[in-house]
């Protein structure tokens, strides 16, 4: 654990927020997993992820770009496979069936959103649970319920790490959830759960939405709302989480946090960008050196470097 990462200060009334730094956190992950990618290759293992992207849709094509990238420093080999718009669910099964078969593949992503065309529950469906990187699928999702977590969705992961790695307290806490998606509110519910804080789930229905955030110790935002969440929302020294981004009228990238007045009352604060967001990438590269590492506890090599 490196110290400049955490604080050990206590948050004071009229101070500002300590910033939860995600491109610190997910540099340190990276060096890590360096030295794992390191040992692998000298048993003959190349961990391999697969990300298939369909469509165009802009932001997709910067994270898609992302993952290829930072997988490449790390040192884990990537294929990048860009399918039409026009794709068919059935052509798109099919090549998921081919890279389940793959001993080569350690972890197959296929980068969503997914044209309208494409029933994205099949999708994640059809990816065998061993290479599912993104946590998505039912069976992966099922074991995180019953806390015997296997593959865990990539952004609640990184959020729990932000908690490890400044070593906040999650047990007994009061962890208040905004918004309920399968990537993010509810995975990051049971993941609470696992390491016993008390957890409420909210959403666009839930009637007092903010007297329930302004009694959290924890305050975790994914709504898709710029701006959803200000200080008088939040209960003083709280650890707010902001998994927001959305381009505000300028084409300026915000959270669904108003920072700078959370900022004068939160204890700790991830900034948006900057925060959540590489945590998400990095947390992808670790899931998928730990298939691989599995790969080799379960007697299967890398073919292609055996
Ligand atoms: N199959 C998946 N699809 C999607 C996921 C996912 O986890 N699996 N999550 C999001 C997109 N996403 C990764 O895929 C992602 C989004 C944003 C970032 C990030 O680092 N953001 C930066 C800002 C980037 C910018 O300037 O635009 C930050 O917050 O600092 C990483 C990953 C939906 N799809
Ligand atoms: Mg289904």
């Amino acid at each position: 654990m490196l110290k400049w990462l955490h604080s050990k200060k206590s948050w004071r009334w009229g101070e500002m927020a300590v910033k939860l730094d995600g491109k610190k956190l997910a540099t340190k992950v990276k060096q890590d997993l360096e030295q794992k990618v390191s040992n692998l290759k000298q048993k003959g293992i190349t961990p391999k992820l697969v990300v298939i992207l369909v469509g165009s849709d802009e932001a997709s094509q910067v994270y898609v770009r992302n993952k290829h990238r930072v997988a490449q420093q790390i040192g884990i080999e990537t294929q990048d496979i860009r399918l039409p718009e026009n794709t068919a669910e059935i052509e798109l099964l099919q090549l998921i069936s081919k890279l389940n078969a793959d001993d080569t593949v350690h972890g197959i992503l296929v980068q969503l959103p997914l044209p309208k065309q494409i029933d994205a529950e099949q999708i994640t469906d059809a990816i065998a649970p061993a290479k599912d990187v993104d946590g998505f699928h039912p069976q992966n999702v099922g074991h995180l319920f019953m806390n015997d977590p296997r593959s865990l969705p990539c952004t609640p992961a990184g959020i729990l790490r932000f908690f490890q790695e400044y070593h906040l307290p999650l047990a007994g806490k009061h962890a208040v959830i905004v918004g309920r998606s399968n990537i993010v509110g509810r995975p990051m519910a049971a993941l609470l759960l696992n390491h016993d804080a008390t957890v409420t789930i909210t959403h666009s229905k839930t009637k007092n939405l903010r007297q329930l955030t302004r009694q959290a110790d924890i305050l975790i935002v994914a709504i898709g709302k710029a701006d959803f969440i200000t200080g008088a929302d939040v209960k003083p020294g709280a650890v707010v989480i902001d998994v927001g981004m959305n381009r505000n009228a300028a084409g300026k990238l915000v959270g669904d946090v108003a920072q700078s007045s959370v900022d004068q009352v939160a204890g700790f604060l991830t900034p948006v960008p900057g925060g959540v967001g590489p945590m998400t990438i990095a947390m992808l590269m670790e899931q998928t050196v730990k298939f691989a590492e599995r790969s080799v506890n379960c007697g299967r090599k890398n073919v292609s470097n055996s």
